[in-house]
């Protein structure tokens, strides 16, 4: 497993704002393993989504270098998929049709029809939702949407799946559940996932590593926190597991005693 697959090198980012430059992070260092499940968690506004964008390649760095698979990281590619909280699926297209359309991007130029419509397929079973290939999203709940989402970023076989709280926008019952499905799907995989959750428990039960940011302006990663819990991992065992408490338990003390949330400081 190569120790260096994300390079994070002293990244920072700051936005021209009304009265100047807006210095949202800076010093950023961070190295992820090929094969490794990392989660940012922070205060709203600490610049979690930042940084993942930066790494997507939907924005540039304004200091510092970021490298994937050796390469540095200049614009969008499909070795990189992300999934957003609002899943942004076309209404018009079914299920199908939606993750067919990102296949037919990154596969459309080298492989036939029929592959590029088997591959599709696979990506949606693997989401559960064979079943649903043929509806729109109007006719799905917000948690089928989702895993539409999913399913579109892992069919095109990303090196690295990049989730911006995937599941934030659903209900507990439905969370829980995708979260575990999730953890099934990386399990056979073996993706390299960066994922934003302001969700202490998400990130105990998905990380290997949980990345804690500090307070912007000026936000920086704070502390890291190994997560060795064994896998397959099982929320119902892990509630009464005492190092699953303590890692919890970690994330909450940063979270509220060493970076207590200050008077929201925004980009003016
Ligand atoms: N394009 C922009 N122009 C100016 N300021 C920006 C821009 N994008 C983000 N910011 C500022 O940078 C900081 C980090 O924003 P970001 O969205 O990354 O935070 P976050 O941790 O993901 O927040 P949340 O948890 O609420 O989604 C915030 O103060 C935000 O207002």
């Amino acid at each position: 497993m190569s120790d260096k697959f994300i390079e994070i090198q002293n990244a920072e980012m700051s936005f021209p704002v009304k009265k100047g430059t807006f210095q949202a992070l800076v010093n950023v260092n961070l190295n992820v393993r090929k094969g490794e499940f990392i989660t940012l968690i922070g205060h709203s506004g600490c610049g979690k989504s930042t940084l993942l964008n930066m790494i997507a390649g939907l924005t540039t760095a304004t200091g510092g270098m970021l490298l994937c698979a050796n390469r540095e990281i200049s614009g969008p590619s499909p070795e990189r998929g992300v999934v957003f909280q609002n899943h942004s699926l076309l209404p018009w297209l079914t299920c199908h049709e939606n993750v067919y359309l990102a296949v037919e991007r990154v596969f459309g130029a080298v492989e036939p029809k029929a592959r590029l419509q088997e591959r599709t397929r696979t990506a949606l079973a693997m989401v559960g939702l064979t079943h649903a290939e043929h509806k729109r999203p109007h006719e799905i709940s917000g948690g089928m949407k989702q895993r539409v989402g999913i399913a579109r970023a892992l069919s095109m076989e990303p090196k690295v799946l990049l989730m911006d709280e995937p599941f934030g926008a659903l209900d507990a019952l439905t969370r829980a559940h995708l979260q575990d499905e999730l953890l099934k799907i990386v399990a056979n995989t073996q993706s390299t996932v960066v994922m934003v959750t302001h969700d202490v428990d998400e990130a105990v039960l998905l990380s290997d590593r949980i990345v804690m940011m500090t307070n912007g302006p000026s936000a920086t990663i704070g502390e890291i926190l190994s997560v060795r819990l064994p896998r397959p991992r099982e929320r119902v065992a892990l509630a009464a597991d005492p190092l699953y408490m303590e890692y919890r338990t970690s994330v909450l003390e940063f979270l509220y005693h060493r970076q207590a949330r200050p008077v929201a400081k925004e980009a003016a």
